[in-house]
């Protein structure tokens, strides 16, 4: 038997952000609060939205302040903004900081409690205000997931919350919102998308329902993301990649993440790399650890992104995934920890605690191999200087 949590409703291709009032008043919604970023406040994309809405008879009050690697000041200071109205509804607008901005103060908006007391291992399926996510990233697939990060900035702990209650109503996923992405935006994205597709097809919580999205996903991000990158208005390439980072959103709010993902958010927390990078630096080498874990699985995702012939034989196909990853990193100009200017001795002394949040997290005990703080010390060792 297989549980699935999907969005409900979803308009996705170019031009889809024009049929928003068409989906809020498919669902019966009336008065949306947008909360999104001041780049998306100043760079017209908020404009055009809230034109969109006006046209269609909404009034629109907006919360524009929103940070990546969104925090539970940022998420009060969005709430307390919120309650300043009377809204039915919260529209994230932004990549994955502000559509998660968006789901847990939806969340908040109908419970009295906190972002600290809703991370895993407490799991939300009382509902709060729904959720309009409109992606600008390709992408976090937040959009599609049951899942929202907030950040304690006391602690330095990314703070993984899931439950239906996150599960955006609408999601509108429309790749033109991605052709102003940046080359190093687009490439950080997209490897977090195919991290998104890969830990979901090697995740022990993976379904044959899971598993058709996610080696849908990595296809098409393997082969279209160094062409969005190398070509940013081509839109044959955006449409896949955002399409792909959809599928994988889907994928793993349903089959879960593993390794990869537990190791990235300690470094998005005490490092302050964006959450693509860090997972983009460790994909390789986690993935040539883990490859013992279920190397027929490992040997597929290679053939299915070209990256083995077909009649390689698992640990040549697994071998060449690994290689595949390590290459595409060169080519997308992935930098490790060191190169990234990380301090080497905040690394060295933090990795201990690191490991203990990466564990807490439970994202490691998806993992094919499952490894202890120990291995996990090791591996952030290994990815330092890979
Ligand atoms: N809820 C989930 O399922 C899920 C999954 C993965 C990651 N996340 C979270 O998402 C966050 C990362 O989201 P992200 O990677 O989308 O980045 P982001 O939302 O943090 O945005 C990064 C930067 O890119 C800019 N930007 C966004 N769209 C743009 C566009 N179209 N053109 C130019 N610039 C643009 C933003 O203004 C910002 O400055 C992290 O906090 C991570 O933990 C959530
Ligand atoms: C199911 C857990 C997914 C977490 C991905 C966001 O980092």
């Amino acid at each position: 038997m297989t549980a699935l949590v999907l969005p409900p409703f979803v308009r996705l291709g170019g031009g889809a952000l024009n049929e928003l009032p068409d989906a809020l008043q498919q669902a019966g919604l009336k008065a949306p609060f947008i909360i999104t970023d001041p780049f998306m406040a100043s760079g017209g994309v908020l404009e055009r939205v809230r034109g969109i809405l006006e046209q269609a008879g909404y009034t629109m009050r907006a919360f524009t302040e929103t940070v990546p690697d969104p925090t539970v000041a940022c998420v009060n200071a969005a709430l307390a903004a919120l309650r300043d109205g009377q809204h039915d509804c919260v529209i994230g607008l932004g990549g994955g900081s502000p559509i998660d901005t968006a789901k847990m103060v939806a969340v908040l908006a109908r419970h009295d409690t906190t972002p600290s007391g809703l991370k895993v291992p407490h799991i939300q399926n009382t509902p709060g205000l729904p959720v309009i996510a409109i992606p600008t990233t390709a992408g976090t697939g937040s959009e599609a997931t049951r899942v929202t990060v907030i950040t304690d900035e006391v602690s330095d702990e990314k703070m993984l919350c899931m439950g239906p209650a996150y599960q955006p109503h609408i999601a509108i996923v429309d790749y033109e919102l991605t052709l102003t992405m940046p080359r190093r935006l687009t490439a950080d994205t997209g490897t977090d998308a195919l991290t998104h597709a890969l830990e979901a097809w090697v995740s022990k919580k993976a379904s044959p329902f899971t598993d058709a999205l996610a080696l849908t996903a990595m296809q098409r991000i393997w082969k279209w993301l160094p062409v969005a990158c190398e070509e940013p208005g081509n839109r044959e390439a955006r449409a896949a990649v955002m399409q792909g980072a959809f599928e994988a959103g889907m994928a793993f709010s349903n089959a879960s993440v593993a390794l990869v993902h537990g190791m990235s958010r300690p470094i998005g927390a005490h490092f302050h790399v964006p959450h693509g990078l860090s997972n983009a630096m460790l994909l390789p080498e986690i993935t040539a650890w883990s490859l013992s874990g279920a190397p027929e699985r490992y040997a597929m995702a290679a053939r299915v992104m070209g990256i083995a012939e077909a009649g390689a034989s698992d640990a040549a196909a697994g071998e060449a995934l690994v290689e595949g990853l390590r290459r595409r990193n060169r080519e997308i100009g992935v930098p490790t920890p060191k190169e990234h200017g990380l301090d080497v001795a905040r690394w060295d002394n933090l990795l201990p605690l690191m490991a203990e949040q990466a564990l807490a997290s439970g994202s490691p005990a998806n993992n094919p191999r499952v490894p202890t703080a120990q291995d996990i010390v090791a591996l952030y060792h290994r990815v330092w200087a890979a």
